[in-house]
């Protein structure tokens, strides 16, 4: 039996106006709503925890910090938590662009306590369910994405993330896509693990690395006397993965003859083991995963349309190294650290001119080819890493730009999301750097300590 309690749904309230705090949390307190008020957004922010099971109502504009950055670090700590905008009167556009950030629901100014207290309830409606969801996935043992090796603070990454939960909540089959190394699998073990199937097993089916004459036998198995050398009858991976999840990685591999096999297989939820006239009914959830544009191999004739149109669901898009530069610095720290351990040496510090050419350097082999370089720096190898001439045709401007973000990302990175020692270090002014980081997309947030 469950004894956990239910925890308190309170209402952060944030505003730096005092007659408008006051009023807020009248509104709320009249109406059985526990509110606390707060005039300082850093405040605030201290109440706020994964898992805290109340929401945040704050003003936009406020000296300081103001209401937006406020919702990026709710958002950091918890990518679920409602947050309500209060806008000014005919800030229709910042209001839509905040809900495009993330933001539950905008209030504009002046709002009448219904509209307060509507938003509110449906925001806590929202969040109880958010809670509901993520304890019934902890009683199944699913584990969240927050907590997978799926890491990296860039924009691309966090929508990533959230996605994969979003997705991991339904049943539906996902085809993922993206280049070599980018963390296909690691995407797909986490949609896995953050889903109802979690304790069910999870079976891994390299397409590429079978041949295509076992590929049937090894996918839906065979009955004894199927072919010359099947003694016994054997399980192929589809049963294996019963009530689970399969993972067919590098399917634009797969041979035609396997496609149509594989399409019948998906459609029906069964598998005729080889020799056998009896299909078997399988209760497994497909990611299928594949390097190259799978439309492109369709155009060409290496892939049947048909099941790229059963598979294509659902498409996850997993960004490159170069899609993601600003995190290079901290994946390349937390994989040195991964590689002493696994080596049992000690970490080293990776010295600050280190991570700024890690971070302007070209991955073509994306995160397992800087996994090697982690490697290879742990180990005290030679490193070869001077920063690459990149495409040729490329724009000089463009070159410099992406250097620029690389280099502010990795002096970000080097002082922990402090502007003042960034600054200082890149020699530049305060207004000079906020500026440049703008125009990077970057924030001082990406790069500050994981608490
Ligand atoms: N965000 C991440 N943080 C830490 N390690 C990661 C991350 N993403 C990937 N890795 C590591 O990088 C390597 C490559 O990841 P993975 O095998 O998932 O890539 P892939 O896209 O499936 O590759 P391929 O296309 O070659 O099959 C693995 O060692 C994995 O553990």
């Amino acid at each position: 039996m469950s004894t956990e309690t239910a925890p308190t749904e309170t209402i952060l309230f944030v505003d730096d106006e005092d007659h408008l705090r006051l009023a807020a949390a009248q509104t709320l307190q009249l109406d059985g709503l526990e509110a606390r008020c707060f005039a300082d957004p850093a405040e605030a922010l201290t109440h706020i925890a994964r898992d805290f099971a109340g929401v945040l109502v704050t003003d936009i504009r406020m000296p300081g910090m103001d209401g937006q950055e406020l919702m990026r670090r709710a958002l950091e700590i918890d990518p679920e938590f409602p947050v309500i905008l209060v806008t000014g009167h005919g800030d229709i556009e910042l209001a839509v662009n905040s809900m495009r950030d993330g933001a539950y629901d905008f209030l504009e100014k002046p709002f009448a306590p219904a509209r307060l207290i509507s938003g509110v309830r449906r925001a806590l409606d929202k969040r109880r369910l958010t809670m509901e969801n993520r304890r019934l996935r902890r009683q199944v043992g699913a584990r969240d994405v927050t907590e997978s090796r799926l890491t990296g603070r860039s924009d691309v990454m966090v929508r990533l993330r959230e996605r994969i939960r979003a997705i991991a909540a339904t049943e539906a089959d996902v085809l993922i896509e993206g280049a070599t190394g980018t963390g296909k699998e690691v995407a797909a073990r986490a949609l896995a693990r953050a889903s109802a199937r979690a304790k069910m097993p999870f079976v891994h089916i390299n397409c590429a690395a079978l041949p295509p004459e076992w590929i049937e036998s090894e996918l839906f198995g065979h009955e004894a006397g199927a072919f010359p050398g099947a003694l016994r009858t054997r399980f192929g991976k589809f049963e294996f993965a019963k009530g689970g999840t399969i993972f067919l990685d590098e399917i634009e591999s797969m041979p035609q003859a396997m496609q149509a096999k594989l399409l019948v297989a998906i459609q029906n939820r069964t598998i005729t083991r080889l020799g056998s006239n009896d299909p078997v009914q399988l209760d497994i959830r497909i990611i299928a995963a594949s390097k190259r544009n799978l439309e492109e191999e369709v155009r060409e004739g290496r892939f049947r349309a048909d099941l790229l149109y059963r598979l294509n669901v659902v498409r996850l898009y997993v960004p490159t190294l170069a899609e993601r530069r600003e995190d290079i610095p901290r994946l390349f720290v937390t994989l040195v650290g991964e590689a002493a351990a696994r080596y049992k040496l000690a970490t080293p510090e990776v010295p600050h001119h280190l991570l700024t050419a890690v971070a302007a350097r070209d991955w073509p082999g994306n995160v397992r080819e800087l996994r090697n370089m982690a490697d290879r720096f742990v180990l005290g190898l030679d490193l070869d890493i001077a920063p690459e001439g990149r495409a040729e045709g490329q724009a000089l401007a463009n070159q410099i730009a992406a250097h620029e973000k690389a280099l502010i990302a990795a002096s970000l990175a080097a002082h922990g999301g402090s502007l003042k020692e960034t600054y200082e270090a890149l020699g530049l002014s305060r207004k000079t750097l906020y500026e440049k980081m703008q125009k990077h997309g970057l924030s001082r947030a990406q790069f500050m300590p994981e608490k």
